[in-house]
């Protein structure tokens, strides 16, 4: 019913100048295909093996999702990274494994509030990406980075616009240096506690180019008010 509820927003109302997408849980992706299949709304994964293929029981592989015509999938989330011990250099790998698939990865690079604290947000979130540009190479063009500050995810705080934006002209930065061209159209996206009622003045910024939304995207209408926002 919230697969429904969002197709059926988004072909009620002209949508022109925003795309989205949904990352679900790999059980469901066959579901997504059958309900977004032909409209709108693309849809992806949440995580991806490392490995292209082979035995490692219980894997999904990049292979896999894309037999589910996943355009995107997410890598690096950071309850990845606490909870399942993700280093950077293996989120680099789940990157191009979803590259050599030929879909999208949505890289998802932050910092804790320790670390905020500790005055090493941009350390942080630069080394988070810099392993992934390091080993995607020229493919840096086919990536979306999303910013997602560890203590505002599913908290209620958010980031405020000029704290994000810091960030995101940070990693900007950083992916002008690696490519200048590739930088001006990758998507940084901004993630945590983004709402209907903080959404556009996030994406008012000049470096935040969508959101990637948790606990307001399971409600079909707040998913739609932020799209409209980022519109
Ligand atoms: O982690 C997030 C999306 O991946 C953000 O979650 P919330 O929007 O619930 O803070």
């Amino acid at each position: 019913s919230l697969l429904a509820g969002i197709v059926a927003g988004v072909n009620a109302a002209a949508i022109p100048n925003a795309a989205c997408a949904v990352c679900a849980p790999a059980p469901y992706l066959a579901q997504c295909q059958d309900v977004l299949a032909g409209g709108p709304v693309a849809w992806g994964a949440q995580d991806v093996s490392a490995q292209p293929g082979g035995a490692y029981t219980g894997e999904v592989a990049a292979s896999m999702l894309a037999d589910f015509a996943c355009t995107y999938v997410i890598v690096g989330h950071s309850e990845r990274r606490a909870y399942h011990g993700e280093s950077s250099g293996l989120v680099a790998k789940k990157a191009v494994a979803v590259l050599d698939a030929g879909m999208t990865p949505i890289v998802c690079v932050g910092e804790t509030l320790a670390e905020r604290d500790a005055g090493q947000t941009v350390a942080v979130v630069s080394s988070q990406l810099g392993a992934v540009l390091d080993l995607v190479g020229e493919r840096v063009a086919n990536i979306v980075v999303a910013y997602e500050p560890v203590w505002a995810i599913g908290t209620g705080k958010t980031a405020t616009p000029a704290m994000a934006q810091e960030v995101h002209a940070q990693l900007r930065a950083q992916l002008t240096a690696k490519n200048a061209v590739a930088a001006e159209t990758v998507q940084i996206l901004y993630g945590g506690s983004m709402k209907p009622d903080n959404a556009l003045e996030l994406m008012a910024q000049p470096d935040i180019d969508g959101g990637l939304i948790g606990g307001a995207a399971l409600k079909a209408a707040d998913f739609l008010a932020i799209l409209h926002a980022a519109n």
